[in-house]
């Protein structure tokens, strides 16, 4: 069973809740959280606005298209990814869309990719600031959560925070059309992979389609109404935490059904050292990610 965490209880530190949140980050790198600052209502309008987007026509997102530039901010068509090279690319389409440096930051001079500006689509401010606004609000949910991770690994509250100041985190909304007809065995919306940064909070409309591969190595659905948060884990803290926190494989095979879902992949600033703790290694989450990203998006691995 995948852990269900109140978040108001896990900022008071409730004893109960912190041996849950264990539980989903060591064992099962999933769980459930409810009770956030970001309310149903709230979740609705940004799945409205994604669908708004993705059902314009094919022409309107061309404009956007992130295969014209060197990073993924903007439209990313189905079959422009691929996270599974055993698997083909997936259908799902996306729209990404990442931090902005504030003007003057060191980092700027450096023209990195994981920090590239925004695309937003002429003429929908309304998408533009719902996105951008809620990119803030699930910033600071993952913030809160990370700090609680940290108190459950035996860390300090606080040992996060300053590798997460200015952090590579990337907001997308996936987009998975009703599974098309000629998808086979090997197709997928999002093939099996684990994420790459540390926590990803998803919100979903609702529609089933997330499965999360067991222990055992059967797929089990992963459900959640909308409101609640689906979180799971990435590579660089599995990596970091020398494995205590376990970053596990999910897919989306897709159905009949049209799907929505916006994961918030919280990952930290470029230059944060995520080698295993106490190793005395060095491994940069920037090149880690950037590594990640040209192996997967189809346009980055053949620019
Ligand atoms: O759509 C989902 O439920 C999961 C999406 C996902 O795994 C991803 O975007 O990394
Ligand atoms: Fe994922």
């Amino acid at each position: 069973m995948i852990p269900r965490i109140d978040m108001q209880k896990l900022v008071k530190r409730d004893p109960q809740t912190m041996v849950d949140l264990r539980r989903g980050a060591e064992d099962i790198g999933f769980l459930i959280l409810y009770n956030t600052a970001i309310d149903a209502a709230r979740i609705d309008e940004v799945i409205a606005a994604y669908a708004d987007f993705f059902h314009r026509d094919e022409a309107f997102k061309q404009a956007v298209n992130m295969a014209r530039t060197g990073a993924n901010r903007g439209w990313g068509a189905g079959g422009a990814e691929q996270v599974d090279p055993m698997a083909n690319p997936d259908y799902k389409e996306v729209y990404d869309c990442g931090f902005e440096l504030p003007a003057g930051d060191v980092l700027t001079a450096k023209n990195l990719s994981v920090y590239a500006p925004n695309l937003w689509p002429a003429d929908m401010p309304e998408f533009r600031a719902t996105i951008e606004g809620y990119y803030h609000q699930a910033l600071e949910v993952c913030r809160t959560l990370l700090r609680a991770i940290a108190a459950a690994i035996g860390e300090d509250d606080g040992y996060f925070d300053d590798k997460f100041s200015r952090p590579m985190a990337l907001l997308r909304g996936n987009f998975y059309p009703a599974r098309p007809d000629w998808a086979g065995e090997k197709d997928f919306g999002i093939a099996a992979h684990t994420d790459y940064g540390c926590v990803t909070l998803l919100a979903t409309d609702g529609v089933p389609g997330l499965e999360v591969k067991t222990a055992d190595g059967t797929w089990r659905a992963v459900e959640t109404r909308p409101g609640s948060f689906i979180i799971n884990f990435g590579e660089m803290l599995q990596m970091w935490t020398r494995g205590r926190v376990t970053a596990t494989v999910h897919r989306v095979r897709g159905s009949g059904a049209e799907r929505i879902s916006v994961p918030m992949f919280f990952n930290p600033n470029y230059d944060t050292n995520v080698a295993p703790l106490g190793s005395g290694e060095e491994v940069l989450a920037g090149r880690h990610l950037k590594k990640r990203f040209d192996e997967t998006y189809l346009h980055l691995k053949n620019p």
